[in-house]
């Protein structure tokens, strides 16, 4: 498959995974047929998917001659819906280790936006020899900031949407996503709402889970000194989410790490500033 041939509809699949505690049907997008393969995590926010975090940056790695899979988390888009009452990084991290088993996957890159981040450390703690390099961007550690009071603008108006999915306030949150909002189409608005609005289960059981559990992220801090996977930490210097200085706290603590911040960014740098980050993640992963 070339990157011609990329649309959600044609690269769309369905696993049922059994791993730990986890019975589900994920859905994953499957991209290009390389032998070294990548996979990309997306971030929290209602609506959110493989498909829509990453729709900029499939076609360059498929191009280059990687195999690319887009994992709708538990309680995302196509995949099964899930109360989580404990840590959802882990959780993803199960239920990606699920993915790779069931795809007859050994080892893979990760690249992780925000919660996707958070998901990827998480599986690198837990399954080292299952990985090859890292990308984290917007994540990689719940924990506090030393700078921005906790929880975020960005957060308290993701959370406020899930409470109240709206567009108005879809579009208070998108508001403050990106740092020039000026390419935020109606188009994107809608597809986003129509998102979250098909599964109303997900928006529930997300609201349900932060009530359950409000740190659903925790802080790796203390343990990423046993991660070896080279790593790359993207961040952009206006993240109104996950702030900058998680990015510092993160190449403080991966022995292995270099970070880059994009100036004129916000929580999307993969979306953003798609063609130089595309080019920094090729370089990165060749090298
Ligand atoms: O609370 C956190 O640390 C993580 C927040 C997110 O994962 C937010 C992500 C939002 C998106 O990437 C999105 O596309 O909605």
């Amino acid at each position: 498959m070339t990157s011609q041939h990329l649309t959600e509809a044609a690269t769309s699949r369905f696993v049922r995974i059994r791993e730990g505690e986890l019975d589900l049907q994920l859905h994953y997008n499957d991209c290009g047929q390389g032998e070294r393969v990548v996979v990309m995590l997306h971030g929290s926010g209602p609506g959110a998917s493989g498909w829509a975090n990453f729709n900029r940056n499939v076609a360059p790695l498929v191009d280059a001659g990687f195999r690319v899979i887009l994992l709708d988390c538990p309680g995302w888009s196509k995949s099964d819906s899930i109360v989580c009452e404990g840590s959802r990084s882990d959780l993803n991290a199960t239920a990606l280790k699920g993915l790779l088993d069931a795809l007859d996957i050994e080892r893979v890159d990760i690249i992780g936006n925000s919660m996707g981040g958070h998901s990827a450390v998480a599986f690198a703690l837990r399954y080292p020899a299952r990985l090859g390099k890292l990308i984290l961007m917007g994540g990689g550690t719940g924990g506090a900031s030393l700078f921005t009071p906790m929880p975020t603008e960005g957060i308290k108006r993701l959370q406020g949407l899930y409470r109240a999915p709206t567009i108005d306030n879809l579009k208070a949150m998108m508001d403050i996503f990106v740092y020039d909002t000026s390419d935020l189409t109606e188009e994107l608005f809608q597809a986003r709402l129509d998102n979250m609005l098909a599964r109303r289960d997900h928006l529930e059981n997300f609201v349900k889970s932060i009530e359950a559990n409000p740190r659903q992220f925790p802080d790796f801090s203390p343990r990423l000194g046993e991660i070896t996977a080279e790593t790359l930490v993207i961040w952009g210097r206006q993240d109104r989410f996950v702030p900058m200085d998680t990015g510092l706290r993160l190449v403080a603590g991966l022995p292995n790490a270099e970070l880059h911040l994009f100036n004129r960014c916000g929580h999307w740098a993969q979306w953003e500033h798609a063609d130089k980050f595309n080019r920094m993640v090729l370089d990165f992963l060749t090298h």
